[in-house]
């Protein structure tokens, strides 16, 4: 059953499942164990947490979402695949499109993976750090920007797992991280249980291409 689970995850995938990520293997153990058809398909996407220092204070820009996935909330920028896009394409095409910004630095920092006690569904969000912009950032159809000093990121409007992450990600750490979603997801927006593991220092600064698995090296 699992490797059946696994190959449907695999043909859904825009990416090839396999990794070292200690998390990822450990989902996987663990929906087998419960006897949950593994995971049913898997789903990869981008965020970018874009920083500048304003007026001698740390900033993070965040934009309301006004549509779609996650809409209501406060988040970075960023979205789905396109075909052949390697992650850091997507990461910067995403940002650009949502804010009209591009970076003069940005660095792959964390992966997150996400579970949802009511679907086989896996999210794996690849999340960078930018920096360094020309301009100001643009509303677009998709996101209300606005820059947050770092000691009042408003959580109470943005999703329950950033409560768990963000601070981190702040600190300049590199992590993965697993959140398990209650039934209801996004409406819900109610994590059950999250786990956090530091990346090691040899993790590379850039994510691996897109034909190789994430956590180690290129
Ligand atoms: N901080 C945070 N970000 C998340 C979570 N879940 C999740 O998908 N995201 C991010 C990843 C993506 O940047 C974004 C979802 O992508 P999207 O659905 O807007 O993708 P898109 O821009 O390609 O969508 P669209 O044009 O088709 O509307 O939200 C989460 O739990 N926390």
């Amino acid at each position: 059953m699992a490797a059946y689970a696994d190959a449907r995850a695999a043909a859904n995938s825009v990416l090839p499942l396999a990794t070292d990520a200690p998390l990822y293997d450990k989902i996987r153990r663990r929906t087998r164990e419960d006897g949950v058809e593994a995971i049913g398909s898997i789903k990869d996407y981008t965020l970018v947490e874009c920083f500048r220092t304003h007026e001698g204070k740390r900033q993070l820009l965040l934009g309301m979402k006004k549509r779609g996935f996650g809409v209501g909330k406060w988040n970075g920028f960023g979205g789905k695949f396109d075909a052949g896009e390697t992650v850091r394409d997507c990461a910067l095409r995403e940002l650009e499109e949502e804010s009209g910004l591009v970076p003069e630095r940005m660095e792959w920092r964390a992966q997150l993976l996400f579970t949802f006690r009511d679907s086989g569904k896996l999210m794996r969000v690849h999340v960078f750090a930018a920096e360094g912009f020309a301009g100001e950032p643009v509303e677009t159809e998709e996101m209300a920007p606005r820059w947050f000093d770092v000691d009042a990121i408003p959580y109470a409007e943005m999703w329950h797992d950033d409560t768990f992450w963000l601070p981190r990600f702040l600190a300049g750490e590199r992590f993965e991280g697993w959140f398990d979603y209650a039934a209801g997801g996004e409406a819900t927006n109610r994590v059950l249980a999250h786990e956090v593991v530091p990346l090691p220092s040899s993790t590379p600064l850039k994510p691996p291409r897109a034909d190789r698995n994430f956590i180690s090296p290129p």
